[in-house]
């Protein structure tokens, strides 16, 4: 048996096109160009590659996206008085600030800062207490393109055994209730886990999100399972030649499309859901910010 790919990489390219649709249409009917400012503290090129990448997207979908790239010597007060500038400014709907901070920065702080109505990362306290509640809010993107994906394989996920690997605020814990919110029956995995292949192998969905590559062996997974995997690990790649490396996720993608129904790769799974996300929050905190309904994504 060999399992479907489930082509994130596609469903994002669907969600981007579903975001523009959404972005003309509340500028056809109400003159709004929904904003998103993305915030980046220092010089690590793999984070100016996302930040422009997300900045570029952000644009193709026909919003304004506004980059302050700040040197890596600031200070924790002159990123919070930015972070209380963009709350304060009108053309701004969605404030992302690219994690990790350096480590003079204390990020808990300026999360808590953003105001939630502006947090398109879902990450302030109160967009993850509405999810606990079940409240609409600023759904987490990493998270919610877990979920889509699941769908899209599955449709409906009401009644479904969830596993759900990994317990980190990120991902893990939000992926867990957000399942809920979807009627599975979720069990939460982690390190401390007794006999934790045994316990994936009751799981219909399995989503992985440990940060250890291919932690997740074939016979882990119970035969037609959908696995999602959210890893993204650098590893070195000899095969590929000296000091080269590849990305892999959390799950032996080899041993695992051997026994599962339906599996993400990496790359190309969810990590393009995670920007495409980013894009439909900023279009759904344009449109609350204003009491404006929102238009189907
Ligand atoms: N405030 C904040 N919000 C974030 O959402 C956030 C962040 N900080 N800091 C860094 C992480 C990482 N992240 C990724 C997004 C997309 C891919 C992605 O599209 N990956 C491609 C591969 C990219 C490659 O080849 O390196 C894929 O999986 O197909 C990966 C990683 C968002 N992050």
């Amino acid at each position: 048996m060999s399992a479907r790919v489930i082509d994130g990489k596609a469903r994002a390219a669907r969600l981007r096109q579903s975001v523009a649709h959404a972005a003309g249409k509340l500028k056809r009917e109400h003159g709004l160009v929904p904003g998103l400012a993305v915030v980046l503290v220092g010089e690590d090129p793999a984070s100016q590659v996302y930040v422009s990448n997300k900045v570029r997207q952000t644009q193709e979908c026909g919003m304004r996206s506004i980059e302050h790239l700040l040197p890596e010597a600031t200070s924790e007060a002159e990123l919070l008085a930015l972070v209380d500038r963009l709350n304060a400014d009108p053309q701004v709907d969605g404030i992302l600030v690219q994690m990790p901070l350096p480590s003079h920065i204390d990020s808990d702080r300026i999360v808590l800062a953003i105001d939630p109505a502006k947090d398109v990362d879902g990450l302030h306290p109160v967009n993850a207490g509405r999810i606990v509640l079940g409240k609409e809010g600023l759904v987490p993107c990493t998270p919610q393109g877990c979920v889509i994906l699941a769908k899209e394989e599955l449709g409906n996920l009401s009644g479904l055994n969830a596993v759900v690997l990994g317990r980190s605020i990120l991902v893990g814990k939000p992926v867990a209730l957000l399942l809920q919110n979807e009627n599975c029956t979720v069990t939460m995995a982690h390190s401390r886990t007794r006999d934790i292949a045994a316990l994936c192998r009751t799981a219909d969905l399995l989503v992985a999100a440990v940060g250890r590559p291919e932690m997740v062996k074939g016979d882990w997974i119970k035969p037609g399972a959908t696995v999602i995997d959210v890893g993204i690990n650098r590893v070195e790649a000899p095969e590929k030649g000296p000091g080269k490396t590849k990305l892999v996720g959390d799950v032996d993608y080899e041993g695992a499309a051997r026994v599962a129904g339906a599996i993400t790769p990496v790359p190309g799974g969810v990590g393009p859901m995670t920007i495409a996300c980013l894009l439909a929050n900023t279009v759904r905190a344009a449109c609350r910010i204003r009491g404006i309904e929102e238009p189907a994504i």
